[in-house]
């Protein structure tokens, strides 16, 4: 059996890394020609992906920190982990509430001055804390409206926590999934547009990918419409958010709070931002879930050719067929290709045991178990087929 090199581009959790069997696969930070990259935020739209690459691996949600597009065209899948981290990030949301809603963050550095810089201590520190506690009084959260947009793994979980914390919860999503609309607790409130959403919402939180679509997406006109007093939460990317629109509703009192997970120069040093390091899924139990979901992905495809949970590719998974020899090709959606890799096959004097073949947007896969012996001038006469963009035999 051949060895596939996988390059990791982040700290990955060894509970994942361990279940790569090392005869199989070897794992390295510096492989020359690796088979398959795993990543978490490490970016790779400037780094040059070599020829040698079959797959890329993203430990985690998002992938804007991949060129997907250009990966597909080259017909390379690029896998993540939905779900996998969803609890963690979800669990932050609700801390960066409560954090906003009773001025937390300022508080605890209050009580810090006191001893740490005023050197207080005693009746003195008690009295102190009790003299300035006022001006941290915050609200509570039950009665309070909070607008999530994007209903995916996280956004329906923050939906569901909030509303069993007492919240009335507004959700919108156009592109809402079945699966996730059965999750969605009934009494989140769906609205037909986000401008709905924010003229209703004390507090927003976006759950959305971060795409030419949603840059931006909490703008100076939407920021106006909320009540005063409003709190925005970014656990999505800070692209979604225009922060500087962000600043000045903070600076003219029109919003309370800026709870994010992305922080800038000008967002970090702020006083009514609570900036953390991103801090979302960095949780043991995510990192282990993610790495799990990211290498059983990154291996069946390896080994099998199966693509589940590709951004770029659609799901195409099939049981292997015994003693049969496994073809996997990618292609442009375009009519006439299967008819092409067939008529290869059939002028090999190949059977075709199993085929499947799906599309999504402009390509293609294939994977088909062929009896008897397959040479390996037959992969050359597939990759002749114009529109054939990479083809394994496995
Ligand atoms: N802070 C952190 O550490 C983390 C951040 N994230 C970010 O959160 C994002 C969402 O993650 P998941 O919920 O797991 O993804 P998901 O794919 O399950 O959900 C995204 C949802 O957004 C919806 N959506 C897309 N465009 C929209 C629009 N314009 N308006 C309303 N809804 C829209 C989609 O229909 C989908 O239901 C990720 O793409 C990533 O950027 C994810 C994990 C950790
Ligand atoms: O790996 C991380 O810590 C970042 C997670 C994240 O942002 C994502 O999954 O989209």
């Amino acid at each position: 059996m051949s060895t596939f090199a996988i390059q990791t581009l982040n700290a990955i959790s060894p509970v994942g890394l361990q279940r790569l069997d090392r005869d199989v696969f070897d794992i390295g930070t510096d492989i020359a020609e690796p088979r398959a990259l795993l990543l978490r935020s490490a970016d790779l739209h400037s780094v040059e992906i070599p020829d040698s690459v079959y797959a890329v691996a993203r430990a985690g949600a998002g992938t804007n920190n991949i060129p997907v597009d250009r990966l597909a065209a080259r017909g390379i899948p690029v896998f993540n982990t939905p779900g996998a981290n969803a609890n963690a990030v979800k669990e932050l949301v609700i801390a960066g509430m409560l954090l906003a809603a009773r001025n937390l963050y300022h508080a605890a550095d209050y009580t810090r001055d006191l001893v740490a810089g005023r050197a207080l201590s005693g009746k003195d520190l008690d009295k102190q804390v009790e003299a300035g506690k006022k001006q941290f009084a915050g609200f509570e959260l039950p009665g309070r409206t909070l607008g999530v947009v994007g209903l995916g793994a996280i956004g329906v979980l923050v939906a569901n926590a909030a509303q069993s914390l007492g919240l009335k919860v507004l959700g919108y999503d156009p592109a809402i999934t079945v699966e996730r609309a059965w999750q969605l607790s009934p009494q989140v409130e769906q609205v037909t547009s986000v401008e709905e959403l924010f003229s209703r919402s004390d507090m927003v939180t976006p759950h959305v990918p971060l795409v030419e679509g949603t840059r931006g997406l909490v703008d100076a006109h939407r920021i106006s419409l909320m009540p005063e007093g409003g709190v925005i939460l970014n656990f999505a990317r800070g692209g979604v958010v225009d922060e500087a629109a962000v600043l000045e509703a903070l600076d003219s009192g029109h919003l309370h709070a800026y709870v994010n997970d992305f922080p800038t120069e000008a967002g970090a040093i702020h006083p009514k931002v609570i900036a953390l390091p991103h801090l979302g899924a960095s949780t043991g139990e995510a990192e282990d879930n993610c790495a799990v979901m990211a290498v059983d992905q990154l291996s069946d495809f390896l080994l099998h050719g199966n693509i589940r949970n590709s951004v770029n590719f659609p799901e195409v998974v099939m049981a292997r067929t015994p003693g049969t020899t496994r073809l996997g090709i990618f292609n442009q959606n375009r009519p006439t290709m299967i008819g092409q890799i067939t008529g290869v096959l059939g002028e090999a004097g190949l059977n075709v045991a199993e085929f499947t073949n799906r599309s999504r947007g402009e390509y293609a896969y294939t994977l088909v178990d062929v009896e008897g012996e397959v040479m390996d001038d037959l992969k050359q006469s597939i990759l002749a087929i114009d529109g054939v963009v990479r083809a394994r035999k496995l």
